[in-house]
């Protein structure tokens, strides 16, 4: 008699990551350096539009891992049973002149529909954000998972991991550092004044200037891409490597390696003084997801004004993306 145990089955199938918005300009790419990821087993991608072509075309790449592409609304149950990871970098992108807030009356309704599928076919699964206004789609998804009874704050993580990509890169040009040694924690949210580096924590000095110059730089990346796509777009490439950076710290976790810190906007006790539920800082990540959760560490006083413009923000678009579930 053959008896299949589904946990060793599992075991031995690997991680299962399901991207939602795989055809699109993040998706892809991201798409793409998972299927190069020895730690992802199954990549299950998910779009609207184009993804039997994205994954067959994948599907080529002589990596242990299989690709299947589902395309349309009533194949998304399908895309994302069983998945350990799902990674959302679907809705719409930024134009010049907007901010990532004028992007929520589209993508909140995306991410809220996305939330519901995942309340019902893939409620134990590691929800990875990365559509804008991540501020609000990450509560959206959150009041989503509430109302299904299915909330687990260790599993919902907004992706603000490009923020630190950027910050050691720019921190690196200026001070010819090491990039890739160079670490620079930035804490609080994913947009504009809610982005607060602490450049203090560093160890590396700097002028008041190069402090004031550096932290609207790392605010306002995301601008610079936006205003040199010229309408086409915002942040792909490089949002796809931070993407498969985060994917990466949190397979490895979900596996038993220890010590894994990455930046992640989550359920979080650092600002809830103010009434700010969700805070990105460093956490560490462990077989249940969130682990631990840094706290800030010493603040400048510069450090500490910024937080202070931060808080007001977070909460309004915090209450913006609940309010948008719970009307
Ligand atoms: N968290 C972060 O640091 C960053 C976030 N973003 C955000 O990521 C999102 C995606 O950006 P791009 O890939 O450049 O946009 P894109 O327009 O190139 O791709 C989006 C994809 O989502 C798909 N899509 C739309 N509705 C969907 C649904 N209901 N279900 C599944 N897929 C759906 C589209 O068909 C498209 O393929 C944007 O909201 C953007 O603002 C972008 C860069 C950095
Ligand atoms: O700027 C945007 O709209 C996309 C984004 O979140 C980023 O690049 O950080």
């Amino acid at each position: 008699m053959l008896i299949y145990n589904m946990k060793n089955l599992n075991k031995q199938l690997g991680k299962k990551v399901a991207v939602i918005g795989a055809a699109g300009g993040i998706g892809q790419p991201l798409s793409l350096l998972l299927k190069l990821n020895p730690n992802v087993s199954r990549l299950s991608l998910y779009d609207i539009v184009n993804t039997p072509g994205v994954a067959v075309d994948l599907s080529h790449i002589n990596t242990n891992s299989n690709v299947v592409g589902y395309k349309g609304q009533d194949s998304i149950g399908e895309a994302i049973t069983d998945a350990d990871v799902i990674v959302i970098p679907a809705g719409v992108p930024r134009k010049p002149g907007m901010t990532r807030d004028d992007l929520f009356n589209t993508n909140a309704n995306i991410v809220q529909s996305i939330g519901q599928a995942i309340a019902k076919h893939a409620p134990k699964a590691h929800v990875l954000v990365i559509a804008n206004p991540v501020n609000s789609t990450v509560p959206i998804i959150a009041e989503t998972l509430k109302k299904a009874g299915v909330f687990d704050p260790r599993r919902i993580f907004g992706v603000t991991t490009l923020d630190v990509v950027r910050a050691s890169t720019f921190v690196s040009e200026l001070k010819g550092t090491d990039a890739v040694k160079t670490k620079v924690t930035v804490v609080g949210g994913h947009s504009g004044v809610t982005i607060i580096p602490l450049l203090s924590q560093t160890g590396i000095n700097f002028t008041q200037e190069e402090i004031e110059k550096l932290t609207h730089r790392i605010q306002y990346g995301g601008d610079e891409v936006v205003k040199a796509k010229d309408g086409t777009g915002s942040a792909t490439l490089s949002m796809a490597q931070a993407g498969a950076r985060f994917t990466n710290s949190l397979l490895e976790a979900l596996e038993g390696k220890t010590g894994i810190v990455e930046p992640s906007y989550v359920y979080s006790p650092v600002a809830a003084k103010e009434g700010v539920a969700w805070f990105s800082t460093n956490i560490e990540l462990g077989v249940n997801g969130v682990e631990k959760i840094h706290p800030l560490g010493k603040l400048s006083e510069y450090e500490q004004k910024l937080y202070a413009e931060a808080i007001p923000e977070l909460q309004k678009n915090i209450k913006k993306g609940e309010a948008h579930v719970n009307k």
